[in-house]
Order: C-alpha cells, then sequence, then structure tokens
C-alpha cells in the first residue's frame, strides 16, 4: 500500500474529534495545571464516536509509561470533605446529635455525592468551580428511564435501579433532615439549605458512582483515632476518591494498569484533627499503563472486569460480546417451576442444596450452566438414584461438567424465561422514547436472548 492511501486509510478510521480546544476543557487544562497535574504530554481530550469523551494519544504510549500524576490535594477525596470545615458543621453545628443519631448510618459515596452537591452550589470561581463545569450535564444509567418504560425491563435490571433507589431515597432524606436542623450561618451553607434538590442530588450520586477511583488512604490518615469528627457517620470504608482529568479516561475489558500512592516518608498516619493541605501538599497520586497504545487511538483504563448488567447500571454503557454476560434464575423459581414438573424436590433434597450452597449464584452463561446450577440439577436427578454418591458426583463436576441430560430439566423453564425477554425486546423496540438508556437495556436484553438460545440448541 502507497503512503499516500495508508494516510487516506488512517485518517478514515480516526473516528474522533479534538476538544483540547474547547473553551471549557482550555479552562480545566490551565486550572489543572496552576494545581500541580503532571500529565503525559502525548495526550489530550478527544470526543471518540464509539465511546464519547475520553483521552487520546497522538503519539505512541508503551507499557510501564505513566499517564497522569495528581497532587494529592487535587483530588476529592475523604481528606477534602475533613478538610473543608463549613462542610463538616453542617453536621457538627446542628440542633441534632447528628453523629450520634446516624452514627454509622451514611456510605461515603452518599457522602461524596452530598459534597459535590455543596460544591455545585458554590459559585463558579470557588476552588472546584473549574472542575464541576467539566462533569457530565447527565448520565446514561436506568436509574433514569421513565416508569412507562421500566414496565418492561429486564428483572435483573430493575432490581439493581431498586437498591439504588433505596440507598439514594435514605441518605438524600438524612441530609434533608440535617441541613434543616442546622444552625450554621455559613453562606455557602446556606445557599445549599436553599437549593438541595432530589435531581442534584441524584446527580451527584451517579457522579461518584461512574467517575471515582480506588485510592487508599489508610497510611496517610489515622483513620482509627477519629474523634469528633462526620467519619463517625460513615458505615463502609473510604477508599473512593475523585480525580479531575483521571476520571476522563474511559473503560476497556482489555486494558492493564496501575495505580499507586507517592508519599514521602515522614507524612504517616496523620491525625484527623491536624490534617491541613499542606502537610499533604507532597503526596501524589500516580496512574501507569501496562499496555501500548498506538498513535491516534484512544488511552483506556480497566475498571474492573465487568459484566454488562454492572457496566449498564453502574456506568451507563453496554460492551458487546462480553463473555462474563449470564442471565440469572432465582432460587424460588427454580423450585417453583420444578414443582410444578416431575422433578418435585424432596425436603431432604432442599436441605442438601442449601448446606451446600447450591441455591445461590444460580446463572446461565454462553458456556452453559453455573457450577451451582449444574450441582443444583445434580441434586435433583441424582439424589434418590442408588447407584450414585451425589457428594462425589458434586466433587467431579468442579472439575468437569458434561452431563448435558441436566439441561433438559430446566428447558421449558428457559423457554419461558426466553418468550419473556423476547416479548419485552420487541414492547421496547417500538417505545417512541428511544435514547442510549432503553438502547444499553435492550442490547443487553438481546445479549440475554442469545445466552438462552445457545444453551437450548446444547
Ligand atoms: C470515568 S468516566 C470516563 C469519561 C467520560 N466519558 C466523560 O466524558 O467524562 C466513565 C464514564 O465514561 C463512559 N464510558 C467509559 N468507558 C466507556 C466505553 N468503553 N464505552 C462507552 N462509554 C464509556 C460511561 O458513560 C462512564 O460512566
Amino acid at each position: 500500500m502507497g503512503r499516500a492511501r495508508r494516510r487516506r486509510r488512517q485518517k478514515k478510521a480516526r473516528k474522533f474529534c479534538v476538544c483540547d480546544y474547547n473553551p471549557e476543557i482550555i479552562l480545566l487544562n490551565r486550572w489543572l495545571s496552576k494545581n500541580g497535574i503532571r500529565k503525559n504530554e502525548k495526550v489530550g481530550l478527544a470526543i471518540f464516536d464509539d465511546t464519547g469523551r475520553g483521552v487520546l494519544t497522538k503519539k505512541k504510549i508503551k507499557p510501564g509509561e505513566e499517564l497522569l500524576n495528581l497532587p494529592l490535594n487535587l483530588t476529592i477525596n475523604v481528606t477534602t470533605i475533613l478538610m473543608d470545615l463549613p462542610f463538616c458543621n453542617i453536621f457538627l453545628e446542628n440542633q441534632k446529635q447528628c453523629l450520634l443519631e446516624y452514627k454509622h448510618s451514611i456510605s461515603f459515596q452518599s457522602m461524596m455525592a452530598f459534597y459535590l452537591v455543596y460544591l455545585k452550589v458554590q459559585d463558579v470561581n470557588s476552588t472546584w468551580g473549574v472542575y464541576m463545569k467539566s462533569l457530565p450535564l447527565e448520565y446514561t444509567v436506568p436509574y433514569f428511564l421513565p416508569n412507562e418504560i421500566k414496565c418492561f425491563i429486564d428483572a435483573d435490571i430493575l432490581s439493581v435501579i431498586s437498591k439504588q433507589k433505596d440507598v439514594i431515597d435514605l441518605s438524600y432524606n438524612i441530609f434533608v433532615t440535617v441541613l434543616k436542623s442546622n444552625i450554621s450561618a455559613d453562606s455557602s451553607v446556606q445557599s445549599l439549605k436553599k437549593m438541595f434538590t432530589k435531581s442534584d442530588y441524584e446527580w451527584a450520586y451517579f457522579t461518584v458512582n461512574t467517575r471515582c477511583v480506588y485510592m487508599d488512604l489508610t497510611k496517610v490518615i489515622d483513620l482509627s483515632n477519629i474523634g469528633n469528627s462526620i467519619l463517625n457517620l460513615i458505615s463502609d470504608n473510604t477508599k473512593i476518591s475523585l480525580c479531575p482529568y483521571l476520571d476522563m479516561i474511559n473503560h476497556s475489558p482489555n486494558a492493564r494498569n496501575e495505580a499507586q500512592l507517592i508519599v514521602s516518608k515522614d507524612i504517616e498516619n496523620i491525625k484527623v484533627r491536624d490534617l491541613n493541605r499542606d502537610m499533604l501538599a507532597d503526596v501524589r497520586f500516580s496512574i501507569y499503563t501496562k499496555n501500548n497504545f498506538n498513535p491516534y487511538s484512544e488511552v483506556f483504563i480497566c475498571y474492573g472486569d465487568s459484566h454488562n448488567l454492572k457496566l449498564i447500571t453502574e456506568y451507563g454503557f453496554f460492551l458487546p460480546n462480553n463473555d462474563l454476560d449470564y442471565v440469572s434464575f432465582t432460587f424460588e423459581d427454580v423450585k417453583t417451576f420444578l414443582n410444578s414438573s416431575k422433578f418435585k424436590l424432596s425436603q431432604e433434597q432442599l436441605s442438601f442444596i442449601s448446606s451446600h450452597g447450591l441455591n445461590k449464584d444460580l446463572y446461565i452463561d454462553i458456556r452453559g450452566l453455573s457450577y451451582n446450577f449444574y450441582g443444583f440439577l445434580m441434586v435433583v436427578k441424582y439424589y434418590y438414584n442408588h447407584g450414585k454418591d451425589v457428594s462425589k458426583l458434586l466433587y467431579s463436576a468442579a472439575i468437569c461438567s458434561t452431563d448435558n441430560s441436566l439441561n433438559d430439566i430446566i428447558a421449558p423453564m428457559v423457554v419461558q424465561k426466553l418468550v419473556t425477554i423476547k416479548e419485552s425486546v420487541n414492547k421496547l423496540n417500538v417505545c417512541e422514547s428511544k435514547c442510549v438508556i432503553l438502547d444499553n437495556c435492550v442490547e443487553l436484553m438481546c445479549q440475554y436472548v442469545r445466552i438462552l438460545e445457545n444453551f437450548i440448541k446444547c
């Protein structure tokens, strides 16, 4: 191929539009530089046809290269919240004894979301104003689907939405109550009191959900000695952080990367009450890649091995040909089906199933039955077969599972599920309110159809 043709072909393959010259991104880059970011000079921001906004490299990146290095003070993490005294005073200057009343009642993700809303209502010229402006305005997670569409969405997706809703509602109500009884005179707290809405909180919750990275600061701050701090409110760990620019990098399951905290030796176990920005000025967070990235290609990191149900419901996107996808069946549903078939389960069989944990993780993926589902069906078929020892069979099933006759036991239930999903997909396909969220849900349901059809064929 001639050089000109090759260049033309490369040009055609470039499905992105550089956005480093957008006024908002210019401001962001300026702000990041001023605050000490060290960014691989080959990278910039771009909008990609398939993945949306992301990071582009203009030159080859090799394994071992650092992508980004941020001062800790340029990330939003547990220390940022603890050092923001007006924010902490929302809970501490209060008619209620918040630390007692809501002890261990709030997840750190919810607290981060509340903090984001507090930052959002502040002036654009405030410390985090430029960063706040760089965040997406909305998220494509099914949580935001209108109710009239939800009735045709797969039960597994609905179950995740329902759990998200419970967490969001519960924490939102606590924050509303706390704000009502707050007595702080601080102007940013006053603004938050006036402007705290459910929709802003939902936006913030999913900002944290879709953009946070894992950051373990337990060696830097002494979290065992939390005194009267708002850490008393937290029900889980505080190991997540929002990292400007790093949170612009999209996910690929094939990406390999590592992050590390770079701490000088004399910074260790700082007491919560002693925390200050100067002390943390030398702590940095660095991320490097273990991949090769070609010139003018998108740079990815891996958010963790994830099936599409998680990617769609937590991050709002779908990956085609994802081998990690599976269709799950509840123990109750399988039991009800078997009881209506010739394979009724005895009390003895049920006890055996439960005591061996075979009532959990019942699913079918592109390879067939999950180990537990296979073992469960062995109990169904061979428990009363005197020639076979079910415990031994289970042990051998862990090594090799080739008994295809087990599939036949549940085939009618699988066919029924397949029909139900297909009917829902047909209804969703004629829906007028088309959007990315709906497309992702339909993609996942079609993936479920492929998995179940493959199972029935085998
Ligand atoms: C950490 S942010 C990455 C930057 C983001 N694209 C932005 O514009 O700010 C994570 C979000 O990016 C999007 N995303 C990440 N990886 C993706 C992929 N492989 N395909 C499509 N969207 C992706 C999803 O919306 C996800 O919630």
